[in-house]
């Protein structure tokens, strides 16, 4: 796919349009680095990879790949100016990092996209190009709560000294070194609360922000957003925003999802993403899922064609799902694609 300056309308429907309809986005990052034996007890979470251990966050976008993501998504969920500076970075190695993680993504991409190229012969000499499948990068965007790094994405609530022209100046210089990073799309994720949502459509329009954006909140109740606000408020305030191009839910029990594809869907025609976790809980103190009340691979993907037929077209899994959730999501998803996968010549 094209990088920048793509025209936000058109980057998301002519992607949809490649995929054949239905676009897998990546699994867990976090889940899959610490699978591999990486520590995250740390303020910048799945960030602290991105000085300890790059090559690990690339062999974990390429696993991604191989296993059907047409989306990857960096390692800047919780990659933060002021969290890189509480490391004793300046301002210009947080910024490096934070290009460094869609470099990354970008690096996988090419990787695979290369040993991905083949030509078959058959037995009359005509050959077949297998084409590549589409693949975008998206520069996560985590929320405030994300930073503080105490559950707070899960709440919400962060006090009434946290203005939306606070969120905004928290926000606004990473959105403007993401944009121009080289990735094709920013994914503003686990968004807690409205003002957040506010904050970030607000940035995209004051910085004239030249690629398109998804908004994806997260609920823990099936019917609003995990502060208390209305998914219709959030979804509104997506819809209204020029360079958001998708919206929908991530990081959310799979049992809810459901009801908030439907919630959005009234209030929005824009495409709608869906990436539930595993359905477990998440421990904020000590760093940990609770394995209780989680669900398995198979479970997560008995839900994928009612996740479908309910209205959602980019679908795949957050926090403690990995390769082989995306795998099943991906077949799952084959049998409804229109895609052919070749070019014949
Ligand atoms: C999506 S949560 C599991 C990310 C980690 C959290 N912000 C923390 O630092 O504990
Ligand atoms: N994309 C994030 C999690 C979002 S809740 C990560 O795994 O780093
Ligand atoms: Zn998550």
């Amino acid at each position: 796919m094209g990088h920048n300056a793509v025209q936000p309308s058109t980057l998301m429907s002519d992607f949809l349009r490649q995929c054949g309809g239905y676009a897998v986005i990546d699994g867990g990052l976090a889940t899959e680095l610490e699978r591999h034996g990486a520590d995250l007890n740390d303020p910048l979470w799945s960030a602290k990879c991105l000085i300890s251990s790059p090559h690990l966050i690339r062999k974990v976008h390429l696993d991604y790949l191989e296993a059907g993501a047409n989306i990857i998504i960096s390692a800047s969920y919780q990659a933060t100016l002021q969290g890189f500076e509480a490391k004793g970075l300046s301002k210009e190695e947080g910024e490096a990092l934070l290009r460094r993680s869609v470099e990354i993504a970008c690096e996988a991409r090419e990787m695979y996209h290369n040993i991905g190229c083949k030509v078959s012969w058959d037995a009359t000499g005509n050959g077949e190009i297998l084409k590549q499948r589409p693949v975008l990068v998206a520069a996560s965007v985590g929320s405030y709560g994300a930073y503080l790094a105490d559950g707070s994405e899960y709440s919400g609530i962060y006090g009434d000294a946290v203005t939306l022209e606070a969120l905004k100046d928290f926000h606004r210089r990473r959105v403007q070194v993401l944009a121009e990073s080289g990735a094709d799309i920013i994914a503003f994720e686990t968004i807690p609360n409205k003002l957040e949502a506010k904050a970030f459509a607000e940035i995209l329009d004051e910085e004239d922000i030249k690629i398109p954006a998804w908004f994806s909140f997260n609920s823990k109740d099936g019917v609003n957003v995990v502060s208390g606000d209305s998914i219709s408020e959030c979804a509104s305030i997506a819809d209204s925003c020029k360079q958001v191009v998708a919206v929908g839910i991530n990081c959310t029990p799979p049992r809810f999802i459901h009801g908030l594809i439907q919630a959005i869907g009234k209030v929005t025609t824009k495409p709608v993403l869906i990436y539930p976790n595993s359905g477990e809980t998440y421990d904020a103190e000590r760093k940990q899922w609770v394995q209780s009340a989680g669900v398995g691979d198979e479970d997560f993907v008995s839900y994928v064609g009612k996740w479908c037929e309910d209205g959602a077209c980019l679908i795949g899994g957050c926090c403690r799902t990995s390769p082989n959730t995306i795998r099943a999501i991906t077949k799952a998803l084959s049998s409804r694609s229109s895609s052919a996968t070749t070019i014949q010549f």
